[in-house]
């Protein structure tokens, strides 16, 4: 067997020559892309690669599929580095170039969100912006309208919950509609079992809530054998058993809906989990990108190329960008075909972010920056 030191060694040899020959590789790739800007050529060039990495296949013998992925990397650079050449995605430099860093808001601002007075869309609204009289719409999809037709300014929903996961209604909406994400919020959230003021607990056969409420209960509810029926939201399941009149009936909610329905705590903190936590996120129809962004969401549908994605989220990590959520939804009328929405830490106001951003939007079918925003915890 060889010594340690000594195949080390021939290692190192090998990576000095291995380096030299991916300068010069990259020096080759900036002149095509000088030749690409001067004759108006596109970038990628998906023919050539596939020769490349089908002859890297069989040249790289034991080791073609490793080869493969290290020149589908190579390339990707390369590509990054000719994008950069030409000027790609000036559209996107100057919409991130031109958005405010401040969010304007009075208490005459408009804020839609879904549910009714007590709903936990509520709570978080009002935790966003103190004071504001929301414009309480019937489903999520109206949030996105009232934002569409400019009779709401910003929209406030629920995107994932750390017990029941995403609120998948609303990632396909947010695929659909494009609107900019401007900030969020982690909401601790706690329910009740709450019922009219005659009952007790002995009495209660069924519960009504919101199905991500009955998800993040669930355990007590599925131990006591409860029936359970859903509802629109939490302070509308409150209010229906309120209105009810029957004693064999319980909602689980949230503090403001027993109160604002006159309701009697039966059970407290009914959620499986005591860290129970919902991300909500507010939408606008203007990008706005405060001095502090943290987090980076955006979209895109992928070509039909092998390690496409894999691609992407390297070239994030390669950037110290962490990816902190991915969500892949099928497209309308394409079945198997989807969009991903990907959450990455990261500031535009980094060069390279930016830089990136500017190449991936050339690059990825149906590419959207969604913005660029601060998390907040309550
Ligand atoms: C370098 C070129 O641009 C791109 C990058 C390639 C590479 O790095 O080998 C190959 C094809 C193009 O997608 C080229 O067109 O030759």
């Amino acid at each position: 067997m060889r010594d340690l030191k000594e195949i080390r060694e021939e290692i190192n040899e090998i990576d000095e020559k291995l380096i030299e020959l991916f300068k010069r590789r990259m020096e080759c790739a900036k002149d095509v892309g000088n030749y690409k800007k001067a004759n108006n050529i596109p970038i990628l060039n998906q023919d050539r690669e596939n020769e490349i990495l089908d002859d890297v296949l069989v040249r790289g013998g034991e080791y073609g599929y490793a080869a493969q992925l290290l020149f589908s990397n190579i390339m990707e650079l390369s590509r990054a580095l000719q994008h950069n050449i030409v000027g790609s995605g000036k559209e996107m430099k100057e919409l991130i170039e031109n958005s405010s860093p401040n969010i304007p808001y009075n208490k005459n601002t408009k804020v839609a969100c879904q549910g009714i007075a007590g709903a936990n869309n509520h709570e978080a609204t009002l935790k966003i912006f103190p004071d504001c009289e929301p414009q309480f719409c019937k489903s999520f999809k109206d949030v996105f309208m009232a934002i569409e037709n400019g009779e709401a300014d910003y929209g406030v929903l629920p995107v994932e919950n750390s017990t029941a996961g995403s609120v998948s209604d609303v990632y396909d909406l947010i695929l659909k509609h494009r609107f900019y994400i401007i900030k969020s919020l982690d909401l601790p959230i706690h329910y009740y079992l709450a019922s009219i003021p005659q009952a007790n607990l002995e009495d209660i056969e069924e519960v009504w809530s919101h199905p991500q409420a009955l998800a993040q209960c669930s355990d007590k509810i599925t131990a006591n054998n409860y029936k359970t029926l859903q509802s629109a939201n939490t302070a509308v399941a409150a209010r229906d058993v309120a209105n009810s009149k029957r004693i064999n009936l319980a909602a689980v909610c949230n503090g403001s809906a027993v109160k604002e329905y006159g309701l009697k705590v039966l059970a407290e903190n009914y959620e499986n989990r005591s860290d129970n936590t919902t991300r909500f996120i507010v939408i606008s129809k203007k990008l706005y990108i405060p001095e502090n962004a943290e987090k980076i969401s955006l979209c895109f549908g992928l070509p039909h190329v092998t390690g496409t994605l894999y691609s992407v989220l390297c070239r994030f990590s390669s950037l110290g960008l962490n990816l902190t959520k991915i969500e892949s939804r099928t497209m309308a009328n394409k079945p198997f075909e989807y969009l991903f929405y990907l959450d990455f830490t990261g500031n535009v106001k980094n060069d390279e972010v930016t830089k990136l951003l500017c190449a991936l939007s050339t690059e990825l079918p149906e590419f959207s920056f969604l913005g660029n925003y601060e998390e907040d915890f309550a």
